[in-house]
């Protein structure tokens, strides 16, 4: 028999179908206090593929949040439809795992019960989410904190324990809504590099919001670019340059190039 018409393989197809998520005609409207309407959304068409790594770029109000609240289940769309894996998505899924700006990590937890806290939510054998929390833990640079509680760890540390702690149930989605927004500039730049460490060794597909056009552009395969009032799509702008990447990239004259390209279309006077 052939080999892509076996039935492992047929099934895989029908279960992994192109695109990964997969947003249509998606339209978000809130009301206002005083009565009238926000479009949060408006018209939303996008497609991604399972393992790519997507950032989300756009000025505040434009509905980035909204969007990855939508397509993790948090919030229905007024119209329009969101499929993952071909399903379409009705409330929070196992596939998706998600990292806030703040980690919001219990004090009372230590930094291992934290990161296994999905496993308690999700009823899931604990010695495995042990092993696997420890496991995360060191991915991430964390291997020597396990036992520390949160007010011990820096902002970066924090944010760490909170990707290990998304990435416990072995989700297939990494949603990441400004992740790094509040962390230092250095501690930014390693954190995005350790990011793409953990994202080439894990196959997620990765949907990352920010406000930075180097960071969106540094990390992602391609570049969303959002405009508000309505939130909508301006550009998907294709990422052309070479991985694995390291910082020296943000140096290069092609790095320039989309960086002014993508500033443009944000209408962005000056830097990040
Ligand atoms: N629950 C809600 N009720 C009413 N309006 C809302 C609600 N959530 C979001 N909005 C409005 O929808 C628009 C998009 O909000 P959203 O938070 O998605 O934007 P954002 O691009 O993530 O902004 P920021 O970059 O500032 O975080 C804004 O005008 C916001 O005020």
């Amino acid at each position: 028999m052939p080999a892509d018409l076996h039935p492992e393989a047929v099934t895989a197809a029908v279960r992994n179908p192109d695109p990964f998520i997969d947003l249509g005609h998606v339209r978000q409207v809130f009301r206002t206090q005083s009565g009238g309407e926000v479009v949060a959304l408006d018209d939303v068409n996008l497609q991604i593929r399972d393992g790519e790594f997507v950032s989300v770029l756009g000025p505040s109000g434009c509905g980035k949040s909204t969007l990855m609240r939508i397509i993790g289940g948090l919030a229905s769309p007024t119209s329009g439809e969101t499929r993952i894996d071909g399903e379409p998505v009705s409330g929070p899924s196992p596939l998706v795992g998600m990292v806030f700006q703040q980690p919001a990590l219990f004090p009372w937890r230590s930094v291992l019960r934290n990161v296994t806290l999905p496993a308690e939510v999700l009823k899931l054998p604990k010695k495995a989410a042990e092993e696997r929390g420890k496991e995360l833990l060191e991915t991430v640079g964390l291997g020597h904190a396990t036992h520390l509680y949160p007010y011990e760890l820096s902002g970066g540390m924090q944010q760490r324990a909170g990707i290990a702690r998304a990435l416990l149930h072995d989700p297939k989605i990494l949603l990441m809504d400004e992740p790094f927004g509040a962390l230092d500039a250095l501690t930014r730049e390693s954190m995005g590099l350790e990011l793409l460490r953990v994202w080439e060794s894990t196959k997620k597909t990765v949907v990352f919001v920010t406000h930075s056009v180097n960071e969106a552009l540094f990390l992602a395969d391609r570049v969303v670019v959002m405009a508000a009032r309505p939130g909508r799509i301006a550009e998907v702008h294709e990422v052309a340059l070479p991985r694995p990447r390291t910082l020296d990239l943000m140096a290069t004259a092609e790095f320039s190039q989309a960086a002014d390209h993508l500033r443009q279309l944000l209408g962005a006077k000056t830097g990040d």
